[in-house]
């Protein structure tokens, strides 16, 4: 019975998310309310950008064959600055002031930067010629009204938000958030600033997991700490009900000891479960099921075990239930390995590592050699980690591996 279930992890995240949902709730949001949801529906722009060609930089818009041989000298017409264009039309050897971002008058063709032109009396002389298209940024460079930029499902994060705008979208169709129910369970518990007795521990995973959920788009709802007892567990599934979570999380109590009880109380509250421990380390005693509307997500209760299978699984489950059709892809990458490793037993490993440049042009990361799955100040330090698949011989210096980077590392 301690015999561990094959389930990879892989499988427990393709278990876990194949119960979603594709269509989720919509709902208008201002676009300064953008940041961190999921566009609902497809994005196109409204508008063409630039609506007209405009000049890059700072100068003289020309016909670039006025000035194909030097020396000449052009009569300035008038002035071109961006919001106010030049009405007008250039013939030859004529010329307009023009700056950054200012509409390119009719008959001109390129822009003549003004570093390089001598400037007397209303009259230009152009220091060297330019080519056709000079400085021009084309109508319509940038997109054309009617193009599909953003795609349904696309996490909005400061570019999405500034692309929506210049697409002209004041509001943006946006998946509701993910509720998000967290459940910190343990006696040894308080929560951070208040007296702490001498067998207790300040609760910390629940912060952690509120971040990953804000980070994913979803919306954390902190259920407190439930006492190791059914019926203090009783009384969080119901508090989850209550706040009408999309997911339950659960911190802790995920083992086999006499005190964990998540599993059980969940089961006597009609969980029904999907599957409890993967081949995974950190992050073994991983529990999914669903309770009625809800999707069950028990993480074990070590800190960096919460964590990393937070990073693994609730994340992807968030984006998913954000509407995120990459939320399953994993945000895996090469690497190779700074550090000799040893030989894997069959729990994916997941080893807090550092990352430095490498000769191969890839980053090299070193795990720590502390490894214990309590050691925050380790994750802290980490900015990646290397993923050891089962049973992988021994590694040494040099050889290839793929690291996740931990969000925020520095
Ligand atoms: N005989 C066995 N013992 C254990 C096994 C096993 O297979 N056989 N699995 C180990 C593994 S792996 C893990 S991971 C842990 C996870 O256990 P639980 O999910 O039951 O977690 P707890 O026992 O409640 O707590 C573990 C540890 O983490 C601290 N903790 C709990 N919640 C929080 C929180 N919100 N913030 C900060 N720290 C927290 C708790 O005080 C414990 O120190 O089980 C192993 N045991
Ligand atoms: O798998 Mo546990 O998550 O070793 O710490």
């Amino acid at each position: 019975m301690n015999a561990l279930p094959p389930l990879s992890v892989a499988d427990a995240r393709a278990r876990i998310l194949t119960e979603v949902a594709p269509d989720r709730p919509i709902e208008i949001v201002p676009l300064a309310r953008a940041l961190g949801r999921t566009l609902a529906k497809d994005l196109a722009s409204r508008r063409t950008q630039p609506p007209k060609a405009v000049s890059a930089m700072d100068g003289y818009a020309v016909r670039a064959a006025d000035l194909a041989e030097l020396p000449v000298k052009l009569r300035r017409i008038g002035e071109s600055a961006a919001g106010h264009g030049f009405s007008g039309r250039l013939g030859a050897r004529e010329t307009v002031r023009i700056f950054t971002g200012a509409p390119v008058p009719d008959g001109a063709d390129a822009i003549l930067i003004q570093e390089d032109a001598r400037a007397e009396a209303g009259l230009i002389e152009p220091l060297r010629s330019v080519g056709e298209g000079a400085y021009v940024r084309p109508k319509g460079l940038d997109f054309v009204e009617g193009e599909v930029l953003l795609l349904r499902g696309r996490h909005l994060g400061p570019n999405e938000i500034a692309l929506a705008a210049a697409m002209n979208h004041a509001e943006l169709a946006v998946t509701r958030r993910p509720r998000v129910g967290i459940l910190a369970t343990g006696d040894e518990l308080v929560a951070p600033g208040q007296n702490i007795g001498a067998d207790q521990i300040v609760a910390s995973n629940s912060f952690a997991v509120a971040a990953l959920v804000e980070s994913a788009g979803g919306e954390p709802i902190d259920l407190g700490i439930a006492a190791d007892s059914f019926e203090a567990l009783e009384t969080g599934v119901r508090a989850a009900r209550d706040v009408r979570a999309d997911v339950l999380v659960t911190l802790g109590g995920a083992s086999v000891g006499d005190h964990d009880l998540v599993k059980p109380a969940l089961a006597k509250e009609g969980m029904e479960l999907g599957f409890w421990r993967i081949a995974m380390r950190p992050g073994k005693p991983l529990i999914h099921g669903r309770l009625g509307p809800m999707t069950i997500l028990g993480l074990p209760g070590n800190p960096v075990s919460a964590i990393v299978a937070g990073l693994l699984f609730l994340w992807p489950l968030v984006r998913a239930l954000s509407g995120d059709p990459k939320a399953g892809e994993e945000a895996s990458e090469p690497a190779v390995l700074g550090d000799a490793v040893s030989a894997n037993d069959g729990r994916q490993d997941y080893l807090r590592a550092t990352l430095a440049p490498s000769a191969t042009g890839l980053p090299a990361a070193r795990p720590f050699e502390a490894q214990d799955s309590s050691l925050l100040k380790v994750l802290a330090q980490a900015q990646c980690l290397v993923i050891r698949a089962p049973y992988a011989p021994a590694g040494k210096a040099g050889d290839p591996c793929r690291i996740i980077r931990l969000p925020g590392a520095r």
